[in-house]
């Protein structure tokens, strides 16, 4: 075997990095990597023809996968009938109990937009899920003891792994660094497999960020390669698909054909969409420009066309739909924390009226809200994957409306973002990946927008609601400004940094993980 683990091997990590699991990665690596990497490629490829004035669309090459009226995915696994609210968060030892305590049906383990991949949250967060799955899990503090409930009461646990763009320098095979999304699926894969199989249920995954139903079957292969290796069913895995990039939006049926036999679902990734449609057209100019981003609701017409079609391509499919993340969070300002929950209870009775079968929450404080507007729609019902949606019929050009959404960009929309980014960042870099900021869960995907919206509106040169135009100078006085109201000298030196790289460089960074990640050891 020539994989080296070259992060540090601390307390119990060799029940993670086992020989099997460093096995299977190093089998996984050698077999896909060329492709993952190649589906990179295809992806800068799309952009440079985008910017040279090309078109999303249903593609024609797989129009028979969509007009064959016969397939269907694999039908719920256990423990994924019901998903009418489904917790998100970060697998740290407190929130791994919280989580799963939270009365969610289910709990995304989050190893993606909320969490920074340290080597100590890489493996620590596996060890955490181990120890939660063989129930020996406990945690306290001065003031607080931790322990999970009774079995019957407790979440279903789906993984997020990292996004195929993202590399793993802790673990090399010849030298190379590996896969985020492999290491991250095959250390959780390879300890707790069985030990999910023996409990009733299954290793299921939540798999993010992709950008085409090729990278789809990348993980499908992935998954047959890793059930094989362990000889247990294929079909075993289950996954739900993140529809949260533009591309992706236009080949949602492909994504649940490529995966049907492990499949469960499409989820509606709001913030990473909205993400995506800013970075895929960065260089057309104001027709795919947003206003300032608390204005981009999911009612604008390109947004409500997107979660229209999801919802529909599932439940044709017999698939789940799952909203997505309303960012509000509670706050011990009762006046803030009304408009949270009203908020929070507004999107989540759209969501369940359009058909979706359940939703997430971030926060434990909101899964009660979340359960009842899905208990008055579903009733008796597990989930509402019967409600065929035939209503529905959207066109690639209501999927690009984006140039009819209202609204402005103001200053206090750019203060904001700046503000935001680097706060973020901020908490990102000290190994932290999710944080409440102004009253709103921000994670990876929130923090992308805000930094685009700024490259964009720069090289747009907009005019904000003040009459001045977006530059260089504007963005660098701003962040001092709004790092000078934080109060807190030196804490964000390094965020600024990092901040004024993604959101001012010439060369847009394709994802600000990137170089945030390079600047760990
Ligand atoms: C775009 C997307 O991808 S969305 C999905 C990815 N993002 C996420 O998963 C974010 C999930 N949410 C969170 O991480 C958190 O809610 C935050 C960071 C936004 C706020 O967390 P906090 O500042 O700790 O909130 P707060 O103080 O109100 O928490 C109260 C309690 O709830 C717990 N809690 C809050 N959110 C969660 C969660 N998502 N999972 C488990 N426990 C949680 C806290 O640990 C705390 O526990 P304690 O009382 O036992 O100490
Ligand atoms: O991962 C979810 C999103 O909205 O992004
Ligand atoms: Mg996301």
């Amino acid at each position: 075997m020539s994989i080296d683990v070259t992060g540090p091997m601390n307390e119990r990590y060799d029940e993670i990095l086992t020989e099997r699991a460093l096995g299977l990665i190093e089998t996984l690596h050698r077999t896909y990597d060329g492709r993952r990497k190649e589906l990179l490629e295809r992806r800068e490829q799309r952009v440079a023809e985008i910017a040279a004035g090309a078109s999303l669309g249903f593609l024609p090459e797989t129009k028979d996968v969509r007009d064959d009226p016969e397939w269907r995915v694999a039908p719920a696994a256990p423990g994924l009938v019901d998903r009418r609210v489904e917790i998100t968060g970060p697998t740290d030892r407190k929130m791994t109990i919280n989580a799963l305590n939270s009365g969610a049906k289910v709990w995304l383990a989050d190893q993606e937009d909320a969490n920074t991949p340290t080597w100590e949250n890489v493996v620590g967060g596996q060890l955490n899920l181990l120890d939660a799955i063989s129930r020996r899990i406990d945690f306290s503090t001065d003031a607080k003891s931790y322990a999970l409930k009774p079995d019957e009461e407790l979440a279903t646990i789906v993984v997020r792994p990292r996004g195929w763009h993202l590399p793993e320098k802790h673990i090399q095979v010849d030298g190379e660094p590996v896969s985020g999304s492999l290491v991250d699926f095959a250390l959780y894969f390879a300890a707790c497999a069985e030990l999910q199989l023996a409990r009733g249920q299954g290793p299921y995954f939540y798999l993010p960020k992709m950008e085409s139903h090729l990278e789809a079957r990348l993980w499908n292969d992935v998954f047959v390669t890793a059930q094989d290796t362990i000889r247990i069913p294929r079909g075993t895995i289950r996954a739900t698909v993140l529809i949260e990039t533009y591309p992706a939006a236009f080949e949602m049926e492909e994504i649940l054909y490529e995966l049907r036999d492990h499949s469960a679902g499409l989820n509606a990734g709001r913030w990473d969409y909205m993400f995506s449609v800013i970075k895929t057209h960065r260089t057309r100019g104001k027709d795919f420009q947003l206003p300032d981003r608390n204005s981009v609701t999911m009612t604008v017409p390109f947004m409500r066309a997107y979660t229209e079609l999801l919802v529909r391509t599932c439940h044709k499919r017999g698939a789940h739909a799952i909203g997505g993340m309303a960012a509000f969070i509670p706050s011990k300002d009762p006046a803030v924390n009304e408009q949270a929950f009203a908020k929070v209870e507004a999107d989540k009775t759209r969501e369940a009226g359009d058909g979706f079968d359940g939703s997430w929450v971030a926060h434990p404080g909101m899964v009660e809200t979340c359960r009842t507007v899905f208990d008055s729609v579903l009733g008796d019902k597990p989930n509402q994957v019967d409600k065929l949606r035939e209503d529905v019929a959207v066109t690639a050009d209501q999927l690009l409306d984006v140039a009819s959404t209202p609204g402005e960009v103001t200053e206090a929309g750019l203060r904001n973002n700046v503000s935001v980014a680097v706060q973020y960042l901020a908490a990102w870099l000290e190994g932290t990946g999710a944080v409440g900021i102004f009253n709103l869960m921000e994670d990876a995907a929130t923090a992308e927008i805000s930094r685009s919206q700024i490259w964009q509106w720069r090289r747009n040169e907009v005019v904000l609601d003040t009459g001045e135009t977006v530059t260089t100078d504007l963005v660098e006085r701003i962040a001092d400004e709004e790092i000078d109201k934080l109060g807190n000298p030196g804490r964000y030196d390094a965020a600024r940094s990092l901040f004024l790289e993604v959101a001012l460089a010439d060369e847009y960074i394709d994802f600000l993980t990137l170089p945030a990640y390079e600047r760990f050891n």
